[in-house]
């Protein structure tokens, strides 16, 4: 079982329209509502390939109510721990193109206490997981001690911890020791000072994250696929997708697919990209089912070339 940890969830709404400007009234072509959050999308996505998981979410109001309907619709085995405030709405608008724009909310404050309703929630279920999956911004409220706490914990108890996170949750999640961390392009860059430009820029940044304390770190880079650098060595792979409809989620699905796959190897980087891709070809953030999954596609090297440029 995959225990994924959503700090701050969210109902996702996606909007497709034909063009996007400013200050103007459009008509939406289509649009969906579907559970949101990082850890929540990796739950479904392992879900819909029949992996067990279980997601721990806070909710609150009438938004939570209705995140909590919607997992349930979808058979997610869920942990929610009722917090007072309202757990926000994320709103994406997404152009035929491909282009993605987000608006997230903040998301409602946790309060100390419910923070440490949903860390014993989280450190009485791990003992039942293969991997303990955190993922998301951190709502307002606990600071990064809390959070750090929560990480340090998980892993001096010897779970294996993943970390999906931004700014001071990603180095918390590195400093507490985590098998695996897994940031975009625009995290990695932040973590580590500097906007990489090549393939070797990637790897010499997820080299100093393991310095830094992280087991593995898989980064994923948009168009230009995803790099692997854990102990044994380096692996960079790509999926190419022909019309992209949605990014929105497509992280969340590459960490699924990369962890259901036994989160080592050429393999596992080759199922991450296939549930990437496939992702990247579903409306709003959908989560692949094995019938979208195309892993002949897939092109994974040893040793890239570190000179190559990064494009997207
Ligand atoms: N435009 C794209 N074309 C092909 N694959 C994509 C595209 N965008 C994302 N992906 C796939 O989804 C994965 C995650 O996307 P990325 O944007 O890096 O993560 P996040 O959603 O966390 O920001 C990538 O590693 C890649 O496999
Ligand atoms: O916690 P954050 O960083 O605000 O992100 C939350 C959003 O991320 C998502 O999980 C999508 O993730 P990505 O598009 O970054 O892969 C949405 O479902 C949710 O609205």
């Amino acid at each position: 079982m995959i225990l994924t940890v959503t700090l701050n969830p969210s109902v996702d709404r996606a909007l497709e329209v034909d063009v996007l400007v400013r200050g103007e009234v459009l008509r939406a072509a289509d649009s969906h509502i579907d559970p949101g959050g990082k850890g929540v999308n990796v739950s479904r996505a392992l879900l819909a390939n029949g992996v067990r998981s279980t997601a721990v979410v806070p909710t609150g109001g009438a938004e939570g109510e209705q995140l909590v309907d919607l997992l349930n619709a979808e058979g997610v085995d869920l942990l929610s721990v009722p917090i007072a405030g309202r757990t926000r709405s994320n709103i994406t608008v997404a152009e035929p193109d491909g282009t993605v724009t987000k608006i997230n909310e903040a998301g409602p404050v946790l309060s100390d206490a419910e923070f440490a309703q949903v860390s014993k929630a989280v450190l009485d279920a791990a003992a039942q997981a293969d991997w303990v999956v955190i993922c998301g911004s951190l709502p307002p409220g606990p600071g990064i001690d809390a959070f750090t706490d929560l990480c340090s914990r998980l892993v001096g108890a010897g779970y294996r911890l993943a970390v999906d996170s931004s700014g001071p949750a990603l180095l918390a999640g590195v400093a507490a020791g985590a098998a695996l961390v897994k940031p975009n392009r625009e995290e990695l860059a932040e973590a580590v000072g500097a906007e990489p430009a090549t393939l070797g820029d990637v790897i010499e940044a997820c080299r100093r994250l393991r310095a830094a304390g992280a087991g593995a770190v898989l980064a994923s880079l948009g168009a230009d696929g995803a790099v692997l650098v854990d102990a044994d060595g380096v692996l960079a792979g790509a999926s190419p997708v022909s019309v992209p409809r949605s990014t929105v989620g497509a992280g969340d699905a590459m960490l699924a697919g990369f962890l259901a796959a036994g989160a080592r190897g050429a393999e596992a980087l080759t199922e991450g990209l296939a549930w990437g891709a496939a992702a990247v070809s579903l409306p709003g953030s959908r989560m692949p089912t094995p019938a979208d999954l195309d892993r002949t596609q897939v092109r994974v090297t040893p040793d890239p070339d570190p000179s190559r440029p990064l494009h997207s």
